[in-house]
């Protein structure tokens, strides 16, 4: 059977005549989309805004540079400075080389004039080589440990945003624009910003030169280099503005690409059997990312293509001054001849030096995302402040209102309720009704844009939420599998503590894992994760029940329970609800579920609806005023009635 996928390419080839013609045909994925406006400012970014903003980004830089490593920073400085002054005098001894050789009278005269400048030159050349490479071993270890500062600053600003910014698609694209070339970025500016000191020192020993030579001989020099220069900053700006139209695609295409080599979805990738479907779909989104690179690749040759005339055309009529020079008489033969050499030397110094502006200046573009990044999750961090009690009596929330980024309702709407010491509070409400968003306001997790949530009557606001979350131990409704140890899966809820494993099995006891932990290959230091050797998988269940434990390891004053049996079975179910009863005791539970069976002993029953709570109040009263909670249970019971 002809696999669908190659039979579409085959066609899309056929109808692609020229790549710019498929472009314009898949001109819709590649127009920026709504939700990459922002970064079309950056995009729009024109060289002199980029030059202005240079000196900071090159501090910001090198500020990272020398909190990774003072020492190797001022030793890279150090060697970079002194091997600049040394290629300068070697630069300007070969001058002084050659007007003793171009000198009339004698040769061996002439060659023992040379001679002086000749050792200068010497000695220039072998301390020059022995600067530069401990210029390369300084480089070579600041390097890496910018990469690593960068990469670690990028973590901590990433975890140390407020969860709501993570629904926020303007930061998660900073983000991914920050993870995909920040990082590196921040080294590659270190990296580039050294080199250009290095050439300006140099040029400007070939300028000055040139200069005493003959003052009109140093505009020809800018003139031969500026043609280069403005092409290596346009083809630099063309990438960067690739990058950023083609961003949103390769998002789309590496999820896709995650999705199709991760072992969670494999089941139902077969099962559903949407393999060719999904990598039609990849091979789309390469597609549309190949030719615009290919259509990019031929605009920055041409460019470049006509930057190199041009420079050619100016390096030509600096030759032919010189030449003009000669011809009237206005310069001696050796000075010429010291000229030409200074002309050449200068021309490589601005040549280099304008490429390595140029690649300041790109990996300029790149850091600044990378610093906007920091700059604006710096901006969303979470506010320091009072460490929150270590226990409460009761916890009240008063006409709290949460919304999500963007969203047009509110989440959460002014809902009030309180929490006591000791009490089992339920949260009843049909899908989509805001159970998870208010238990997570309860977690510290968001916070209300209106409305107080208090501790004993202190706003806890002014609590340093990391704080807060130590009070509290969640059951989320899709726990996270770590791919750990058994022991550590649970031992991981209060990995702030030494746990021993009779802590531990305490725990999964009282969270209903401890017998199949114990049919596990190495019992509780099975790794629960099939991508390594030897590697097991739980059930969903059984993830389930290891969550209960953790949440029980976790010993916190408030429990918010999310769907904690959604998977377990039926006694399983029973077992973690007896549990939770006894642990109710010593401290507050919040138990979200869609079991009725399994409220009715909670001492406070809140009906949500559309964020808001319409029903509150004890199992017997909801039932008798025949609102949505008694529909909701009638509903359930006789399901299983009729069962
Ligand atoms: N991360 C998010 N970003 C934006 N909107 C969200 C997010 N999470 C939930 N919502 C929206 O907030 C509303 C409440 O969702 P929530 O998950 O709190 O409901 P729930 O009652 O727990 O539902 P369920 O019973 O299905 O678990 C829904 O309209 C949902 O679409």
């Amino acid at each position: 059977m002809p696999d669908p996928v190659a039979e579409k390419t085959s066609t899309e080839e056929d109808e692609a005549v020229t790549p710019e013609g498929m472009l314009a045909e898949q001109e819709g994925e590649l127009a920026l989309p709504y939700w990459l406006t922002s970064t079309e400012e950056a995009a729009n970014t024109t060289f002199l805004q980029m030059v202005r903003r240079l000196p900071r980004l090159l501090r910001e830089a090198w500020l990272l540079a020398w909190r990774a490593s003072p020492r190797t920073t001022l030793a890279v400085l150090a060697s970079q400075v002194a091997g600049g002054v040394a290629a300068a005098v070697g630069l300007i001894s070969v001058v002084g080389v050659l007007d003793g050789l171009l000198r009339a009278g004698p040769t061996p005269e002439r060659v023992r004039a040379a001679v002086p400048a000749l050792a200068l030159l010497i000695l220039a050349l072998a301390v020059r080589g022995l600067l530069q490479s401990a210029a390369t071993a300084a480089h070579g270890r600041l390097s890496p440990m910018v990469s690593e500062a960068a990469e670690m600053k990028l973590m901590d600003l990433t975890t140390r945003v407020d969860l709501a910014t993570f629904d926020d698609p303007g930061w998660r694209d900073a983000m991914e624009r920050a993870r995909d070339r920040g990082t590196f970025a921040a080294q590659q500016v270190v990296d580039h910003s050294i080199d250009l000191f290095t050439h300006l020192m140099g040029l400007i020993a070939a300028a000055g030169v040139l200069a005493v030579l003959h003052p009109a001989l140093l505009p020809m020099l800018v003139l031969a280099v500026l043609p280069t220069g403005w092409a290596a900053v346009r083809s630099a700006r063309l990438g960067y503005r690739s990058r950023l139209r083609l961003i949103a695609v390769w998002r789309r295409q590496r999820m896709l690409a995650y999705l199709l080599a991760a072992r969670e979805p494999a089941a139902e990738l077969r099962a559903f059997t949407v393999r060719r479907f999904l990598l039609t779909e990849v091979g789309r989104l390469l597609r549309i990312s190949t030719l615009e690179e290919i259509r990019v690749i031929g605009r920055v040759v041409r460019t470049n293509l006509l930057g190199q005339a041009l420079s050619g055309l100016a390096t030509g009529l600096a030759y032919a001054m010189l030449f003009g020079l000669l011809w009237t008489g206005r310069m001696a033969l050796a000075t010429a001849g010291a000229a030409a050499y200074a002309i050449n030397m200068g021309i490589g110094k601005l040549t280099e030096l304008a490429f390595t502006a140029n690649r300041v200046y790109e990996q300029g573009l790149y850091f600044a995302d990378f610093q906007g990044f920091c700059d604006l999750s710096l901006a969303r961090a979470e506010p320091d402040g009072n460490r929150a009690p270590d226990a409460f009596a009761e916890i009240r929330l008063d006409h709290v209102t949460f919304s999500y980024p963007d969203a047009d309702r509110p989440a959460v709407s002014d809902v009030s309720l309180t929490l006591r010491h000791g009490q089992i509070i339920a949260l009843v409400g049909e899908n989509g009704s805001g159970k998870s968003t208010l238990a997570a306001v309860l977690a510290g997790l968001y916070r209300p844009q209106t409305g107080t949530v208090t501790w004993d009557g202190v706003d806890a606001a002014g609590f340093d939420p990391e704080t807060v979350r130590e009070r509290v131990a969640v059951v989320m409704q899709e726990p996270t599998r770590w791919p750990l140890s058994a022991r550590l899966n649970i031992a991981i809820g209060r990995h702030d503590r030494p746990a021993t494993l009779e802590r531990v099995r305490e725990s999964a006891r009282a969270g209903d894992a401890h017998d199949f932990v114990m049919e596990l290959p190495r019992e509780y230091e099975t790794l629960l994760s099939r991508h390594f050797t030897d590697g097991a998988d739980l059930s969903g269940g059984q993830w389930q029940r290891l969550a209960v434990s953790r949440a029980f390891h976790r010993d916190a004053p408030l429990l918010i329970c999310d769907e904690p049996t959604a998977n377990l079975d039926a006694r399983a179910e029973h077992e973690v609800y007896r549990r939770l009863r006894d642990l109710a005791a010593g401290r507050t539970v919040v138990l979200i579920t869609h079991r009725m069976a399994s409220v009715r002993e909670a001492d406070r029953i809140y009906v949500l609806d559309h964020g808001a709570v319409i029903e509150e109040g004890g199992h017997e009263e909801l039932i008798t005023a025949g609102g949505l909670y008694a529909q909701l249970f009638t509903l359930q019971a006789s399901a299983y009635q009729t069962a």
